[in-house]
């Protein structure tokens, strides 16, 4: 099959690079050489961590690699596609043009996936003439390493693209779920109530974080606390995520203070150094931050 990855940042490269390994034909498309050219530089380097530590064996690096192609003409990027994936950036406007131009160079038939963490797939697709083949494909970061995608299924998603999109999944090595376009999906919108609930057991004195995160590392089998997952995420990120939810879904979403108070002093996480943790210049944890 041949896909097109338009977006050659973080996540697009990623999803190339998946593709290609599962042997399918792949482009990536930017809006410059050089960004292309970033982007398939990425590969190689996640490639190359790839077989140093034994996951991938040089033969099948190299296979992959053959089967990338950088192309900066949306229209030759997208002439022979059977997919194409969009990973630009999270803005409406921007996704809708990018999807519209896609459209009209791309064949009749081929699907038109997402890769959008939280816009509403109904209102991007609504921007085709025909928006029953368009559909989410939301990657999880980096995707080589994440083993989840959620196919997304707008309103207007025929069952046929649906069930294109969840083969392509499972064709990659990856597991699918199926959600309907709704707020948040379903990954963000009960990752979010897990770090909002928890954010406010701290401010109610319920536990410290170090104990609200153990406790369900160890009492629930999570692979990290609702916390420190919010430190690696971004507070600010999480805050964005909580308030468009709440518009959306009510009050049950209403961000903390603690958050928000944390957010205006610039507390941002694992990225600024501080958070519901502190972290030296390395990004390991040292302690717990003050609240
Ligand atoms: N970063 C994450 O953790 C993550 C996880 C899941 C989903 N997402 C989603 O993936 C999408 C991309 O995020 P990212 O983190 O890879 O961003 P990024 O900024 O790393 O990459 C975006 C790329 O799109 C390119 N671009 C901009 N306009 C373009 C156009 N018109 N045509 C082609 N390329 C264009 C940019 O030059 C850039 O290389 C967003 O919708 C984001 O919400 C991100």
């Amino acid at each position: 099959m041949h896909v097109t990855v338009v977006g050659a940042g973080q996540m697009g490269s990623g999803i190339a690079q998946v593709s290609a390994m599962a042997g399918h034909d792949v482009v990536v498309r930017d809006i410059d050489a050089d960004r292309v050219e970033a982007g398939i530089d990425g590969i190689e380097d996640t490639l190359a961590e790839g077989v140093e530590r034994g996951k991938v064996s040089e033969s099948e690096r190299d296979a992959a690699l053959a089967r990338i192609d950088g192309i900066v003409d949306l229209d030759d990027a997208v002439a022979d596609a059977d997919l194409v994936v969009e990973a630009v950036p999270e803005d409406m406007e921007l996704k809708q043009d990018v999807f519209t131009d896609i459209e009209s160079a791309a064949p009749a038939d081929a699907v038109l996936g997402s890769n959008t963490s939280s816009l509403p797939v109904t209102e991007l697709a609504s921007a085709l003439d025909d928006p029953s083949r368009a559909i989410g494909l939301h990657f999880f970061n980096p995707p080589h390493l994440m083993n989840l995608v959620e196919v997304v299924v707008a309103e207007q998603t025929s069952e046929d693209i649906e069930a294109f999109a969840t083969d392509y999944v499972e064709d990659i090595g990856k597991e699918a779920v199926v959600v309907r376009d709704t707020p948040g999906f379903a990954t963000s919108r009960l990752g979010v109530a897990l770090g909002l609930e928890a954010a406010r057991m701290v401010e109610e004195g319920v536990a410290s974080p170090g104990d609200i995160d153990a406790g369900m590392r160890e009492g629930y089998n999570h692979p990290m606390g609702p916390l420190e997952l919010t430190d690696l995420v971004g507070l600010d990120v999480r805050l964005d995520i909580a308030e468009s939810l709440r518009d959306e879904l009510g009050e049950r979403f209403k961000p903390p203070q603690i958050l928000k108070r944390k957010v205006r002093a610039g507390d941002l996480g694992k990225k600024t150094g501080t958070g519901f943790y502190e972290y030296d210049e390395n990004g390991d944890k040292t302690g717990p931050a003050d609240y």
